[in-house]
């Protein structure tokens, strides 16, 4: 047995026993029609934690009906009462927080800590949507020619598909989730295979929290594709909504335009990290450990290329590599434990690869570097300096715990480099020169900036990015309109 394979305390026992095992379908919860199911793991340990039902497309279309069946009275629920639902599962995962956070720990990996962090998080999203029900507003106004009247309220969009990623595996839910009860839209969700377990939490939450039957639907499955396609391309769904990778979002939209579905895309980033030479390095330390380090690195918005100032990069690089080479790697339960293990096999093998092919075009690695070998999936923090620009890791997304650094002699220059890639979700600039500032922040082609800061998640943000990162935005006073159309009426004989 080596360090990170511990056997399951009994207290994770009884987190596990207490998640139900089911389809959420109307309001109950039911096994897969064909009985069919599959494990979830602990990439902690690579050991089974437990079986969840493994759906099939006609489970999935039954998820669908329910939705569908429940849309037209959830629409007319009061504004209010959606309002206090919300309110009350947010109490709830407040009241159980701790059980959640280990929960989410055992499927995912990340450390206590991390899952904490996240629980909070998710939480914020349902308080945040609680208190924009109510605020769904219209407008009214005489027409130009004074003739008529112009009337325009909004809508809820309708049946609503979500697909969510095992990275974050309930805030990505509670922030699609929270805009469209707040919306009035009824749901199909569909959480990533490797963490099912934190959604059907979810799922029990709300239905305690008196969500009507139907309006949130859960199907738990191992393939993806055989459960979605059919819903995308049912007419009843109106609209969908994924965080994932660019990838299978291109695919998942060339799908929903078969029944030109609204589309929410929260997709992949490539985020740069840039560091001026009148920047406070301390701060700008601690900024790169939050972003680089957030969720093991398993993050769209973790700083994927480090680009720093020739004139600060030897005293920036010294202080990186020192505070990642200190962090603790172990089983995201264990006391202390800063690192957990990535998700699973796969996605080990690709930070080796992207680590080794930067190594062999000339990158140097002052820590870390090759995969922890033994049960679990870790891969340490590391530290890589010189990396050319042609090496992958530089135009790919890491999803790890590896920084890589290269340097610039100007801003011209460091925002040519932070540009150059197709993604555009966040960018991160450290300065104290507010000019710059300024002209960095609105030069970078992402969605987000986090300037002298290293996290810029937040519940009443618009989270969200441009070019290959997405479409549409989460969270903030416009998260909700991601689920509401706009009705324009006309009125006449005045
Ligand atoms: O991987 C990306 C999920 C978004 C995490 C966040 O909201 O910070």
């Amino acid at each position: 047995m080596n360090t990170h394979d511990q056997p399951h305390h009994p207290r994770e026992t009884t987190v596990l026993d207490a998640v139900p095992r089911g389809l959420l379908i109307d309001g109950t919860w039911q096994s897969a029609a064909a009985e069919r199911t599959f494990d979830v793991e602990d990439p902690s340990t690579s050991t089974t934690l437990c079986a969840v039902p493994d759906a099939t497309a006609d489970d999935a279309l039954r998820a669908l009906d329910a939705a569908d069946r429940a849309q037209s009275s959830w629409a007319s629920y009061p504004p209010r009462h959606r309002g206090e639902i919300l309110r009350r599962a947010f109490e709830t995962i407040t009241s159980r927080h701790e059980d959640l956070s280990l929960l989410m720990t055992l499927e995912m990996g990340k450390p206590l800590a991390e899952s904490r962090a996240e629980v909070t998080y998710a939480a914020e999203f349902f308080r945040w949507f609680a208190e924009e029900a109510v605020r769904i507003d219209g407008d009214y106004a005489v027409s130009p020619n004074g003739s008529g009247r112009m009337l325009v309220t909004r809508q809820p969009v309708g049946p609503s598909l979500m697909v969510t990623p095992w990275n974050f595996p309930m805030a990505m839910g509670t922030r699609k989730i929270g805009p469209a009860v707040a919306a009035g839209c009824t749901m199909v969700i569909k959480p990533a295979h490797q963490t099912p377990l934190t959604m059907l939490a979810l799922g029990e939450i709300l239905t305690e929290a008196g969500l009507p039957h139907g309006v949130l639907n859960i199907i738990t499955a191992r393939h993806a594709d055989e459960v979605m396609r059919p819903l995308i391309t049912d007419p009843r769904a109106r609209k969908l909504t994924f965080t994932g990778s660019t990838q299978v979002g291109r695919t998942l939209i060339e799908q929903s335009a078969r029944q030109v579905l609204k589309t929410s895309m929260e997709l992949g980033g490539n985020a740069p990290f840039l560091v001026f030479d009148d920047a406070d390095v301390d701060a700008a330390v601690d900024g790169a450990m939050l972003a680089k380090m957030r969720n093991i690195g398993e993050a769209c918005t973790a700083a994927n290329r480090f680009y720093l100032h020739r004139d600060i990069a030897e005293e920036f690089t010294d202080k990186l590599t020192r505070r990642m080479r200190a962090l603790r790697l172990g089983r995201g339960v264990g006391d202390n434990v800063e690192v957990g293990p990535l998700i699973d096999s796969a996605q080990r093998d690709k930070v080796t690869e992207l680590v080794d092919d930067a190594v062999g075009q000339g990158a140097r690695v002052l820590t870390g570097g090759k995969a922890e070998t033994g049960t679990g999936y870790y891969y340490p923090p590391t530290v890589l300096t010189d990396v050319p620009p042609s090496a992958r890791l530089t135009s790919e997304e890491v999803f790890g715990p590896v920084a890589p650094i290269s340097t610039f002699t100007d801003e011209d220059e460091a925002v040519t480099a932070a540009n150059n890639t197709e993604f555009g979700l966040v960018s991160y600039a450290y300065t104290r020169d507010m000019p710059r500032a300024l002209r960095v922040s609105e030069s970078l082609q992402t969605g987000m900036v986090g300037l002298n800061q290293g996290v810029v998640s937040n519940a009443a943000a618009p989270f969200g990015g441009v070019k290959q990162s997405g479409i549409g935005r989460e969270g903030g006073k416009i998260g909700i309109d991601e689920y509401l159309e706009t009705k324009y009426i006309a009125v006449g004989g005045l």
